[in-house]
């Protein structure tokens, strides 16, 4: 699968951009990552032997700055799904008009079987191997799927062990007591949520009436879940790993929360007394939660999930991507022609990246900002970059992503010109 998700956004990329306008060199550049280094990082395990993990980090384009994107932790990750990540950063920070370019790391684990101090002893591996391509302004990590504030805590303070110097922006998603921003734990959900506050206003919606189902209940799914319940939005299914759950009259997301906490699954809520007291729910597959008859449907875990296997069977309205590259290439016209409208990861899913660039810029001037100013600042950017992408979809009759990506090849062309194109193309390792 994920060899194929990277030739898939690759043939994304150059499909969009053969009617964008833009210098075809541009594009091409887009076909191939700068670098992407890849390592073996021996981590001794409590039981006395080393194991050997495989580690990458991509820095796939520094057109319009230092390369910037999470890093994953998930037994399938591999090269080809770290270079499809790393594209798709470099087009999320052009879109949302970020100083950065794109890039993205993981590491081929599965973190749930290592103990607390084998994570650790894994992180701070990972960053005596890639201290060479990392730093504050060269390219900077952040959390993905399965990484959290913890692990950006230990991968800092490694990193500020090997230079020898206070470099809190070499990493963003950090505790708050090492530099990191209010508002970061949020910002991917609250950015989609208010992408949905846009649309809400453009379809004069009424929450109650609108019915959601979430895919992935960790840091992006959770809290667009529990902001849009806040909200009035009628949350009728939510699933993990592990499976889900549904029920028409929606859910209470604080007490299934809750419950995931305390069960650390989210199908373990089924008929939990405190759930079931509340409203009749049933469980349900990962797959049938995407066939649902819902007003928006969110996919917040990982990539590839609806393509021509399952897009007949789509009966969303909007789906909202908040994991990055849940929808194939292939069926963008069918949904297209469908009218189901997507708002693509590259803009659903900026406001994680938008205050990690807040949390970089409070670092580098040393003076931290109240949680106002990081959520005033986020809605400013979300909105207008929701609607820049909305008129140009709604004046030129693209869908939202032809209108993401195009807006995106524009500012990244006009970068690569401003650069001078030959040394641009010749050498760009800064
Ligand atoms: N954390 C962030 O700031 C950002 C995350 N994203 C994207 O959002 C997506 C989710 O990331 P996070 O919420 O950060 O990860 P997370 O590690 O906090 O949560 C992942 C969630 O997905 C669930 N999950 C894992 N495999 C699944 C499967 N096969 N089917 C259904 N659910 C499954 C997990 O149980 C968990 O609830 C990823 O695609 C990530 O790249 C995008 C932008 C920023
Ligand atoms: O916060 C960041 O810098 C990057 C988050 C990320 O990996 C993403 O947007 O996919």
């Amino acid at each position: 699968m994920s060899e194929q998700i990277y030739q898939d956004a690759l043939a994304r990329v150059r499909e969009i951009g053969e009617n964008a306008g833009v210098n075809a060199e541009v594009i091409e550049s887009l076909m191939h990552p700068m670098r992407t280094m890849i390592a073996s990082l021996p981590v001794r395990m409590d039981d006395g032997s080393t194991e050997y993990f495989t580690a990458y980090r991509c820095r796939y384009n520094n057109a319009l700055g230092p390369t910037k994107g999470g890093i994953r932790y998930h037994p399938e990750v591999n090269q080809p799904e770290v270079q499809a990540l790393a594209l798709w950063m470099t087009i999320k920070c052009a879109v949302v008009g970020l100083p950065y370019g794109g890039g993205k790391g993981g590491i081929t684990v599965d973190p749930k079987k290592l103990s607390r101090m084998e994570l650790e002893r894994l992180s701070r591996s990972y960053v005596r191997q890639m201290a060479d391509i990392i730093s504050p302004d060269r390219d900077i990590p952040a959390p993905d799927v399965y990484t959290n504030e913890r692990i950006m805590g230990w991968m800092m303070d490694e990193y500020e062990h090997i230079t020898r110097q206070k470099a809190p922006g070499v990493i963003t998603g950090k505790p708050i007591s090492l530099g990191g921003s209010l508002g970061r734990d949020d910002a991917t959900g609250r950015g989609a949520y208010m992408c949905i506050l846009e649309l809400e206003k453009k379809h004069g919606w009424n929450p109650s009436d609108i019915k959601v189902a979430v895919q992935g209940f960790g840091n992006g799914g959770y809290h667009a879940a529990r902001l849009l319940h806040e909200r009035g939005y009628k949350i009728v299914a939510i699933s993990d790993s592990r499976g889900g759950i549904h029920s028409d009259s929606g859910f209470d997301v604080p007490s299934i929360y809750k419950e995931k906490q305390r069960s650390r699954q989210v199908k373990a809520v089924y008929c939990t007394q405190s759930v079931c007291e509340q409203v009749e729910h049933n469980t349900i597959s990962n797959e049938q939660l995407l066939e649902l008859d819902v007003d928006i449907l969110i996919p917040a875990a990982l990539d590839g999930v609806i393509g021509k296997h399952n897009v007949d069977k789509i009966k969303a309205n909007y789906i909202v991507e908040v994991a990055n590259g849940p929808v194939l290439s292939d069926v963008d016209a069918i949904l297209h022609d469908k009218e189901i409208h997507v708002v693509p990861d590259v803009l659903a899913n900026a406001g994680g990246v938008t205050v990690s660039y807040f949390e970089w810029v409070q670092n580098r001037s040393g003076y931290a900002w109240d949680l106002d100013t990081v959520q005033e600042r986020l809605g400013k950017i979300m909105s207008k970059s929701f609607n820049e992408v909305w008129d140009l979809a709604k004046s030129e009759n693209r869908s939202m992503r032809n209108a993401a990506y195009t807006l995106a090849f524009r500012r990244i062309g006009e970068a690569v010109g401003a650069h001078g194109t030959r040394d641009y193309f010749n050498s760009s390792d800064a």
